[in-house]
């Protein structure tokens, strides 16, 4: 060594009085890598070919970093810093060149595939940075080797979404004032911009799942991310950023310590809240901030929880369903939950319940896709390869809901056909049951109905003994059933038995991914029309359908996409291509307009600009005539007339029920 062992002893004991970081890595540099202080050996500095096997692997971090690295050059170049980029070995695979002193700074070795390893430099402060995993800031001569000692040297580490070293940043200078504190400013905001590239690159990494943002303050949650957790759908955290590993992670002292160590716990161990009470609590904000308590500090923090934006996380969220705690592959509810909160944390839940012998009740309005949810948790279900039976009691006249139902023995009426026929139930044995529009079940029916679910066996009209069966029962409406009970038109103890869980399907227009549903059925309808090229639709006519209130929800907007993209030309869906109940845009009611029954009907204005001439029974009341209108125009085709008005068949049923319509015969 060409160093006085003395010259060495006091500078150890220099850097020892300041910092036990400093000691330690002078001693490494010293005993384990046996570096001479002295020697004036040039830095080492990969070959382009070389140091592309260090700057590939860390690509989409260099990538997201880019940004931050410019802004913090921005804030120092000017002070003669020049900005660094290291692997965590501290080879330098990225920088932000300070044009006006950049030969000194090639020659000091502040420069692309410079290597800044302790083991090569010895005490510096990318190597002391990685080793630590703090920030630090090396100056002057607490620099090991004698070439390093004019510069000063600030880094800070990047930690990737697990917890793992990814890179050192660091701002460096040739020249800087003697004292150390002078470097305090720069050291904090080159630690600040690595949490920012930080942060950065776990949103990246985690588009596609859950995101929880906590801040302690609420009105600076939108502008300073603070604590970050990625979740999966079960809500077990899958990685949490620095700050959130540090104030959320496991408390040694706490009772629940193991579970709380913040990495693949549940989020109700860390916050008290499952994942389904997030999601509902999230919904319920609106997109602002809400409160949540930390286990086990009980400290609290205001949250927001984002979704994954892109179609194909529904994919991705549908894997990770497949190994959260409910276990099955629930894919089909996923695709039809899109990335709207409420009817994920429905997801969740049909999620728990299914294949428990629990009968799901859905409600919602008509169009909201209760039958499609219910064809879907019988898709995900054990009973996938069995019968899926749907019957719609508003549809049928009440005289033959009991024989759909229940079916009827050989010879049991007269004039039927001797042969008996299978009725509903049993032709869902092993299946799943269907019950759409459960509310206009007569009461009688109940109670035999009641008897099925409750004794698992059924007795055909005129059958002498009654036949076992097990099925899954869904049942829909979009009245509230609750008041029906109370008014005593629904049997309470009917309602309780189909009510194992309530699933509450979203009004469309209280759809957060709105956006994301129109693009999903224009496709579709696109390819139903087998179209090559997916009309683009215009930003005002964009508007009108976000702004709309849309009564007969997705079912409406179908017809209203099917429409506009038969009309449209120059493959451009404009205003004028939708109807006028959207044009009228301001005009538009928030809440949709009801029928009398308090069920909405989606185009009444749309009706009655259409059929106004064509309205020769002046006897019935005027909403009467122009249903009957509708009917006759379409040739009784209930179905047709439905799909034109953007409501549900049997809305059109109970509508004719009640009015006295009936079908020629
Ligand atoms: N998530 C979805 N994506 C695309 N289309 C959907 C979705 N959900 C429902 N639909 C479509 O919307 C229409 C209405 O759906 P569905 O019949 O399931 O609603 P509903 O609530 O049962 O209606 P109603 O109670 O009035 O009979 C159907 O054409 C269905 O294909």
């Amino acid at each position: 060594m060409s160093f006085s062992a003395s010259v060495i002893d006091q500078r150890i004991r220099q850097a020892l009085q300041g910092d036990s970081a400093l000691a330690n890595s002078w001693k490494r540099s010293l005993e384990r890598y046996q570096i001479d202080p002295g020697l004036s050996t040039p830095p080492r500095v990969y070959s382009r070919g070389q140091l592309k096997d260090y700057q590939t692997p860390l690509e989409d971090l260099m990538h997201t970093a880019r940004e931050g690295m410019n802004q913090l050059s921005r804030q120092v170049r000017d002070a003669g810093y020049v900005v660094l980029l290291t692997d965590p070995q501290g080879v330098t695979v990225d920088f932000v060149n300070n044009e006006a002193h950049d030969k000194e700074l090639r020659h000091a070795g502040l420069y692309v595939g410079a290597c800044w390893s302790e083991e090569v430099e010895g005490t510096c402060a990318v190597g002391v940075c990685s080793i630590e995993r703090a920030p630090i800031t090396v100056h002057h001569d607490e620099h090991f080797r004698s070439p390093n000692t004019t510069l000063t040297c600030s880094s800070a580490p990047v930690f990737g979404p697990g917890g793992d070293l990814l890179a050192v940043l660091d701002a460096s200078a040739l020249y800087s004032p003697h004292d150390k504190r002078s470097q305090h400013l720069v050291l904090q905001m080159v630690s600040q911009t690595a949490r920012m590239v930080e942060d950065a690159y776990f949103l990246r990494q985690h588009r596609h799942h859950c995101v929880l943002y906590l801040s302690e303050s609420r009105a600076l949650l939108d502008v300073q991310v603070s604590l970050l957790m990625a979740l999966d759908e079960s809500g077990r955290v899958m990685a949490a950023n620095s700050r959130a590993r540090q104030c959320l992670g496991a408390h040694p002292d706490h009772p629940l310590a193991q579970a709380l160590t913040c990495m693949g716990a549940d989020i109700s161990h860390v916050l008290g809240l499952d994942m389904p009470a997030l999601v509902t609590q999230a919904h319920r904000a609106k997109g602002d901030a809400f409160e949540v308590r930390h286990v086990a500090s009980a400290r609290r923090y205001f949250a927001k929880l984002t979704h994954p934006t892109q179609p194909r996380v529904t994919r991705v969220l549908a894997d990770h369903a497949q190994v959260a705690s409910v276990g099955t592959d629930l894919q089909a509810l996923h695709v039809l939950a899109g990335t709207d909160p409420l009817m994920m944390s429905n997801v969740l839940k049909a999620g728990r319940v299914m294949n428990k012998g629990i009968s799901v009740l859905l409600h919602g309005e008509t169009g909201t896709g209760k039958e499609m949810f219910a064809q879907a948790m019988h898709q995900c279900s054990a009973r996938k390869d069995q019968a899926f039976v749907a019957l719609n009691c508003a549809a049928i006249p009440e005289s033959l809901i009991e024989s759909e139902l229940f079916g009827y023995a050989d010879g049991a009426f007269t004039g039927a056909r001797t042969k008996g026929v299978k009725g509903k139930i049993q032709q869902a044995d092993g299946g799943t049951l269907f019950l759409d529009e459960i509310g206009d079940m007569p009461l009688a029916l109940q109670t035999r109905l009641l008897r099925v679910l409750a004794e698992g066996e059924v007795m055909p009209l005129g059958a002498e003994v009654s036949a076992k069966v097990d099925v899954q029962v869904i049942c829909a409406s979009h009245r509230k059933l609750l008041s029906m009970v109370d008014e005593g038109h629904f049997r309470q103890d009917l309602y309780f038995r189909l009510s194992g869980i309530v699933i509450e399907l979203p009004a469309l227009r209280e759809r957060q991914d709105l956006g994301a549903l129109i693009e999903q059925v224009l496709h579709a309808q696109t390819r139903a029309q087998s179209r090559v090229f997916i009309p683009t639709i215009t930003p005002e006519a964009c508007d009108l359908l976000k702004h709309y209130a849309w009564p007969g929800n997705i079912r409406e907007l179908k017809n209203v996409l099917r429409t506009a993209v038969a009309l449209c030309e120059r493959n451009l869906i404009e205003p004028r291509h939708l109807p006028r109940e959207l044009q009228c845009g301001a005009g538009v009611p928030l809440l949709p307009p009801r029928l009398a029954s308090g069920e909405p009907l989606a185009s009444c204005a749309a009706l009655s600009s259409q059929t106004a001439s064509s309205m020769p029974e002046s006897a019935l009341p005027e909403k009467s005539a122009q249903l009957l209108a509708h009917l006759r125009q379409e040739r009784w085709n209930v179905s047709e007339v439905a799909r034109q008005l953007g409501v549900s068949r049997s809305t059109i049923y109970r509508r004719m029920a009640r009015e006295g319509i009936s079908a020629p015969i």
